[in-house]
């Protein structure tokens, strides 16, 4: 559905060129929600611009629908940003109009009679979940349902593309989450290609389905999320998978045990698709003649399956714990060996 081959932009500037993005090949596909995901300066706006045309790559090709950009007349292009719409952080709504007045504006836009222009905005109402708000202005809704009037609006002409640029970042993480849920029931029952430009990698845990990590105007790490959550390869990627998995107080946790357990093995499991519903800790409990204490545990929902850790204490003697690891692996679960008492590794 999007792609971009060498994309490149730089933007003039009195000390030089500001190069803020230099070579991005990417490939999304029809129905996808893919996550663009980076810090502040990454170049994340600059790209989702360039896929809604308004801006200009400076070298490079940008294909979206078959169409190639650079192709497009004028008249062309008018047309093709139909199929693409936008919501943005601070929701961009034009405050003197009702919730009706603002989904209404880009049916009004595009020419469409009176008469189906308000049968649509009634049923754009009622799949954002808006209904009994149609008269109420922006100033009188919460963020969520100003972010749901933008929703709607942005589906008014019924795009094939929908650009989130940081839309749930303005939000509380309760408002987030229902409104992520929107989009995904979107997504799933419209068949929308939705973009997801963001910071925050519970929203790309929580939705997409592919991801791809932007540092200083290149990507960095792409693919599937769930094996980028399982096995992120870059420092930059290993601190977003952190905003998800990492607790404090297992660290603690296991620093305490480390220090009052010194002859104890430590281990970390890593639970990946289905291995993560295996009744695991179970099993070893009758199988194997090893005492265990579980120091912290976490599991995680993506749109691809579900990851997890869960760290334990193991103790008993080198041959039963070496078994006892030897059965978690038999049964696809990865296995860390934090602190290696028995002596596993030698
Ligand atoms: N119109 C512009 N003129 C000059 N430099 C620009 C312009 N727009 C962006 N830049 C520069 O390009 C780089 C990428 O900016 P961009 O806004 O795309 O990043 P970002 O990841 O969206 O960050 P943020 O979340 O802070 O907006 C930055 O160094 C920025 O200063």
């Amino acid at each position: 559905m999007i792609q971009l081959k060498s994309i490149k932009k730089s933007y003039p500037s009195k000390n030089g060129a500001v190069e803020a993005l230099s070579g991005i090949d990417l490939s999304i596909r029809q129905g996808e929600i893919f996550g663009i995901i980076g810090y502040s300066g990454a170049g994340k706006s600059t790209l989702i611009r360039l896929i809604n045309r308004l801006e200009q790559p400076t070298s490079g090709r940008l294909i979206v629908d078959g169409k190639e950009i650079s192709s497009l007349s004028k008249k062309e292009l008018r047309e093709a940003r139909k199929d693409i719409g936008m919501i943005f952080q601070h929701f961009n709504l034009l405050w003197s109009r009702t919730v009706k007045g603002n989904i209404s504006f880009p049916l009004e836009v595009a020419g469409v009679k009176k008469a189906e222009r308000k049968k649509r905005v009634q049923e754009l109402i009622k799949l954002v979940g808006l209904e009994g708000r149609e008269n109420a202005y922006p100033s009188q809704l919460s963020g969520g349902q100003k972010q749901r009037v933008g929703i709607a609006r942005a589906l008014a002409n019924n795009p094939k593309v929908l650009l989130c640029d940081e839309a749930t970042s303005a939000l509380d993480p309760k408002t987030t989450n229902s409104i992520l849920d929107l989009l995904l029931n979107i997504n799933k029952k419209l068949g929308l290609t939705i973009v997801m430009i963001t910071h925050e990698m519970h929203v790309v845990k929580k939705i997409c389905h592919k991801v791809a990590v932007l540092d200083t105007g290149k990507i960095v790490e792409e693919g599937n999320v769930l094996d980028v959550f399982q096995n992120p390869k870059m420092a930059i990627t290993k601190e977003f998978v952190k905003q998800i998995t990492h607790q404090e107080e297992a660290d603690e946790a296991v620093d305490l045990m480390k220090q009052t357990h010194p002859s104890g093995t430590i281990i970390k499991l890593l639970f990946k698709g289905d291995s993560a519903k295996r009744p695991i800790i179970n099993e070893l409990f009758q199988r194997q003649r090893v005492e265990i204490n579980i120091l912290e545990g976490n599991i995680s929902q993506t749109q691809n399956g579900a990851f997890g850790t869960l760290t334990l204490l193991i103790d008993g003697n080198i041959r039963e714990i070496k078994s006892a690891i030897d059965y978690i692996e038999q049964q696809g679960v990865g296995v860390e060996v934090i602190q290696d008492a028995a002596q596993l590794i030698s």
